[in-house]
């Protein structure tokens, strides 16, 4: 059947027992083709009948739906055309979320949670001040999503306008990663149970009508009292309360029941919330009991049994950084962390296995973690807030201002910097070095090996008047590259007189980037230039030796995984200037622009960041006389 369906139009002629039908070829497609793949295979298992309720009620593209972060957007794909998964997340192949190339069913590609509703409001102010009325807005928000604070900000938007409708599907699996947290997840647990409350009525109707005489207009009086009632018998929805219709709980599995409520919604005229209580992984036994994210996000597995096939058994740089956590929390009482939903993936897990009560997850919310973190530091603690580089971006401000303008303690770690790749253009985490470079007083690090995370997170810790910064890629952690000796702050990574004039090139490889530069340096001795490769291990601010280096060289090459605009060898070139070096500088590190989708390796190579484009390009420009940048 999936193979027939071709279009929306193609699920409205649909019996149900032929949408059953289709429901259990999608969950086969979905588990056959993302264990061989790696995605979002619990996410989308979780959403199958919930959007093909959406697609039979609502008339996709005109009527817009908006798929908040859009990891959970596979079905949706799979029922607009797109049925090719063999690619995906890869170049050339399907996008892992969606996107506008692909589909004029796709309006939102930014994966960076809790944005939907405020697209969404803005699509239904427009559709209303071009007199638009043919065309819907729905919004699909996650319950982890809604921890993020701008679908609050939406939400007080959406409802300050009782004629303005947006549909918001909630789709409430009491998951982000782990159990969504908060006042929130507590809120939406008693709606979800509050079935009591659509049991009493039915019970209390059926009850009464049975009472002779005084049963009826009992009846009417406690259902005219509906919303008394439900208060006494169901905590009000706060949802109510900002003035949005509520509708729910209703079965997100359940295909009648959801096209019931959102025809309801379709039609109301306002905005209106349709709360639908679902299960992550459900119908794949080894993700629904993964209790530690069901499968939220998965490589290649066995889909039998659900394990991961044997891979790279090097280990993460993410997993360096929770032993070294871990360690570091036995001796300093004082350290605390800081997760924005993502206790796990960013490696605070052994951490808050022995300290459970010095890690704090405060949901999809990194604008609060950052100034919760200046409040922690203010109260005496060192906290340590780790997140993924590119989900930092959304809090600058509080970086700037809560943090750095109180000369805070607190450590940022920074994961997923760089190119991530396969995760799409809003995962790189490719901009934190320039947006953090104009914060006063911040330090980065950029170590370039396990043993240098180590030390430099010590380092980190060591600073109580100012923030620092960690930052580091996704994936395995290369070979430990030793030091030959140290300049000021500066590591050597090349055994050179670094004082011999006769130099040619100073190589400044920032963090993971080692390994290439080392290579670079080996190809260019072959063609008989001479490079001494650094590491400044702290990149922010600019170490005077690194420019004291410089002045020894005839070139001086940054390479950095990070845009070229703002990073660290913009900020070198600006101090070689400052300084009147008459050295030039090049710096080689990430255009700005947004990066297609591939793996990380394909990416540095599109971007020329191969030790062979390096020296070929340090070749060229050693060769050919420069002129002072
Ligand atoms: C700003 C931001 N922070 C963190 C993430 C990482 N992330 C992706 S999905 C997810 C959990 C989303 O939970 P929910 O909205 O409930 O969707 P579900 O996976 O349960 O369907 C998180 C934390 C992100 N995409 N964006
Ligand atoms: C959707 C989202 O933002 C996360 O699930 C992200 O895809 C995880 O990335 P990693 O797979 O690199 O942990
Ligand atoms: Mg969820």
């Amino acid at each position: 059947m999936l193979s027939d369906i071709h279009g929306p139009d193609d699920l409205r002629r649909l019996s149900p027992p032929e949408l059953d039908r289709l429901c259990g070829e999608i969950r086969s497609f979905l588990v056959q083709s993302v264990t061989r793949t790696g995605g979002h295979l619990g996410p989308n298992l979780g959403v199958v009948e919930l959007t093909l309720a959406l697609h039979r009620v609502f008339d996709s593209p005109r009527d817009g739906i908006l798929w908040d972060t859009g990891h959970q957007a596979y079905v949706h794909k799979l029922l607009t055309g797109r049925q090719d998964f063999s690619r995906l997340r890869k170049s050339g192949g399907l996008s892992g979320y969606p996107s506008r190339e692909e589909s004029p069913h796709d309006l939102i590609e930014n994966s960076h949670a809790s944005t939907a509703l405020s697209y969404a409001d803005g699509l239904a102010r427009a559709y209303q001040l071009r007199g638009v009325t043919d065309r819907r807005v729905v919004a699909v928000v996650g319950d982890g999503a809604l921890t993020g604070g701008m679908a609050w900000e939406a939400l007080n938007n959406i409802a300050s306008a009782q004629d303005r409708p947006v549909v918001i599907v909630i789709n409430d699996n009491g998951r982000s990663y782990a159990r969504t947290i908060g006042g929130l997840a507590r809120h939406l647990d008693r709606l979800r149970t509050s079935r009591g409350y659509e049991d009493f009525l039915r019970w209390g109707k059926h009850l009464l009508g049975e009472t002779p005489v005084v049963g009826r207009p009992v009846y009417d009086l406690l259902h005219s009292a509906k919303r008394g009632l439900r208060d006494l018998v169901m905590p009000e929805g706060m949802f109510v309360d900002l003035g949005l219709k509520y509708l729910g709980p209703v079965d997100g599995h359940d295909i009648a029941a959801m096209e019931s409520a959102l025809t309801a919604a379709r039609d109301f005229g306002g905005p209106v919330v349709v709360h639908c209580v679902t299960r992550k992984g459900r119908g794949y036994r080894p993700a629904e009991d993964d209790e530690r994210d069901c499968f939220h996000g998965i490589g290649v597995i066995d889909p039998e049994t659900g394990r991961g096939v044997p891979g790279d058994s090097r280990p993460s740089w993410t997993s360096v950084f929770a032993d070294e956590m871990a360690r570091v929390g036995a001796e300093r009482a004082d350290v605390v962390a800081i997760t924005a939903a993502m206790l796990h993936p960013v490696g605070l897990q052994p951490f808050a296995d022995a300290h459970p009560d010095r890690v704090f997850d405060v949901g999809i919310a990194e604008q609060h973690a950052v100034t919760c973190a200046a409040g922690l530091a203010a109260g005496g603690l060192h906290p340590v807030v780790a997140v993924y580089a590119t989900f930092l971006n959304r809090a600058f401000d509080q970086v700037l201002l809560d943090v750095a303008l109180h000369r805070a303690g607190v450590t940022f770690v920074l994961d997923r910097a760089g190119v991530t790749g396969d995760d799409g253009p809003s995962h790189n985490g490719m901009w934190d070095m320039s947006v953090l470079g104009v914060v006063p007083g911040l330090r980065i690090a950029a170590p370039r090996d396990g043993t240098r995370l180590r030390a430099e997170l010590g380092e980190a810790l060591a600073v109580s008047d100012a923030p620092t910064v960690l930052r580091y890629p996704k994936g395995p952690v290369p070979e430990d590259t030793p030091a030959v000796a140290r300049v000021g702050g500066v590591d050597l990574l090349t055994p050179v007189d670094p004082l011999d004039p006769g130099n040619d090139v100073l190589l400044v490889s920032v963090g993971a980037m080692a390994q290439i530069c080392l290579e670079t340096a080996r190809r260019l001795a072959d063609r008989g230039v001479r490079t001494t490769v650094v590491d400044p291990r702290w990149v922010k601010p600019i170490d005077p030796a690194l420019l004291d280096l410089a002045g020894r060289h005839a070139l001086v090459a940054v390479v950095e995984d990070n845009v070229r605009h703002g990073g660290i060898g913009a900020a070198l070139s600006q101090a070689v200037q400052d300084e009147g070096l008459p050295v030039p500088c090049r710096t080689f590190g990430i255009p700005s622009t947004f990066l297609d989708v591939g793996s990380r390796s394909q990416i540095l190579s599109r971007l020329g960041l191969t030790a062979e484009a390096l020296a070929d390009e340090l070749g060229r420009l050693v060769l050919r006389p420069l002129t002072a940048s």
